[in-house]
């Protein structure tokens, strides 16, 4: 069931964006700085199944991950104070987009395709879709996926920050704008 009437501060806070971006990284290091919840939709999925991600989809299939990850994503929407990382792929849904739009603040992070492919090497075990790819679809994927992430309420871009540095900023900007929004008394 959808709650309404959250204020701007209990909103839960999404972030997206491409694989490897940071988004579990980041995601979990400004819950810590926002004193809120934080959990990782990847991470649960995984607990539900019993199994890292690449069995997940060697076994049951994208299809099954990606219906888990919709049911997931509508129960940690609905509930306020969490930072909530998402998969790279949940905001291909356009159910999961039009819920996190409405009930949470949608934040993007963001990463130049350059900077991005110096992390290749660290992301490939673990992400079905980067595997046995050749560089050239990967871009081709990283171009294609820029449109559903510029569904979003803000937009950070990663490229020259550490994940603590992106976080403290990023805890900094979302206070301000909780200060700019809050009810003037009188
Ligand atoms: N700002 C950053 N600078 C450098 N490396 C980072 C940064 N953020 C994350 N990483 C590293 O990139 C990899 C992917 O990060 P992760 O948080 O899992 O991304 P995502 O959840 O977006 O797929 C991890 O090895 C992580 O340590
Ligand atoms: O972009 C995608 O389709 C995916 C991204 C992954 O999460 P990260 O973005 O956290 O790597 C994970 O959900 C799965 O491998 C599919
Ligand atoms: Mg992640």
């Amino acid at each position: 069931m959808r709650r309404f009437g959250l204020s701007i501060r209990e909103k839960s806070i999404v972030c997206i964006g491409f694989m490897g971006v940071g988004k579990t990284t980041v995601g979990k290091l400004l819950a810590k700085k926002l004193y809120r919840g934080f959990v990782d939709i990847d991470a649960e999925i995984e607990k539900e199944f019993g199994m890292p991600i690449p069995l997940i989809f060697e076994k049951f299939g994208e299809k099954a991950f990606r219906e888990k990850e919709k049911e997931l994503i509508q129960f940690y929407s609905q509930q306020p104070l969490y930072v909530i990382s998402v998969g790279g792929g949940a905001f291909l849904q356009q159910e999961i987009r039009e819920i996190c739009l409405a009930d949470c603040i949608v934040l993007f992070l963001d990463i130049s395709w350059d900077s991005w492919k110096e992390r290749i090497h660290i992301l490939s075990d673990n992400r079905p879709l980067l595997q046995g790819q050749s560089i050239e679809d990967i871009q081709k994927l990283f171009v294609e996926r820029q449109e559903i992430y510029s569904m979003n309420h803000s937009k950070f871009q990663v490229d020259r920050f550490e994940a603590e540095e992106a976080a403290d900023y990023l805890a900094d900007a979302l206070k301000l704008s909780w200060e700019i929004h809050a009810p003037q008394p009188g």
